[in-house]
């Protein structure tokens, strides 16, 4: 589902990411995780085809990054989602109208983007906020709006960049149950964090150490050559 191989880039003279490789099957659960700094959201940011592949090869879900135009993306966002580390939710809208988008946008009808978003906004206790303008509700909220919005498409690829930076202990553990949820029904998810925490919680999980841009540690056979 997700092959990353001799994977580089660099801003400038500074190299983010240096010579990465691994690769998750469909169902994976990895927790991306490294200090500040580390190349974690590079990474994701490439995975999301956001950011170019300058050196090496990374595919997601049967798209070759480095060959993809640019008008193809699109294609790739419907199977591959991301929780960016800073929302980017739309906050003169309501909290359903964020999470109803991406189907909308997809021509799903109505009924079934009411049943879909409901579903979303319950699992993730955001039910009694549905009519609320996102900037009116709290971090740990908005965080949570751009989990479901991110979730609701049903994605091969879930993407989550520290989607608990702004959650207390309790929240932070039924998020990663959320995604854990998913990763049960066949999402290979990636998740970056700090959080030993949340790591400990999914014993089960592939782990990926990033420290200067540069692997410092993995729990498996992350890459054969
Ligand atoms: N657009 C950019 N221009 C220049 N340098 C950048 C840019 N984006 C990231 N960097 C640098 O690349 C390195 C990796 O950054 P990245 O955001 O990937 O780290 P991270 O592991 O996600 O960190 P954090 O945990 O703090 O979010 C950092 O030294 C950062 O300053």
């Amino acid at each position: 589902m997700i092959q990353v191989k001799h994977l580089s880039h660099s801003f400038g003279r500074y190299w983010a990411l240096k010579n990465i490789s691994f690769s998750l099957d469909k169902g994976d659960f990895l927790f991306l995780t490294g200090p500040s700094g580390a190349g974690k959201t590079t990474l994701m940011r490439i995975l999301h085809g956001s950011l170019p592949v300058q050196r090496g090869i990374a595919s997601i879900a049967g798209f070759d990054l480095k060959s993809l135009p640019e008008k193809r993306l699109y294609q790739l966002r419907r199977q591959v989602a991301i929780v960016f580390q800073d929302f980017k939710i739309l906050p003169d809208e309501t909290v359903w109208d964020n999470v109803a988008l991406p189907l909308q946008v997809r021509g799903m009808v109505p009924g079934q983007v009411h049943k879909r978003v409901r579903a979303v906004l319950r699992s993730l206790r955001l039910d009694n906020k549905s009519w609320c303008q996102c900037r009116e509700i709290s971090g740990g909220e908005q965080q949570r709006v751009a989990v479901a919005r991110a979730v609701v498409i049903n994605p091969k690829v879930l993407l989550a960049d520290e989607p608990t930076g702004n959650l207390d202990k309790k929240l932070s553990m039924q998020l990663v149950e959320v995604f854990r949820q998913f990763h049960l029904h066949g999402t290979t998810v990636v998740l970056a964090t700090h959080n030993e925490e949340l790591i400990n919680s999914l014993p089960g999980a592939k782990i990926l150490c990033l420290r200067e841009g540069a692997e410092a540690g993995c729990n498996w056979e992350s890459a054969e050559d």
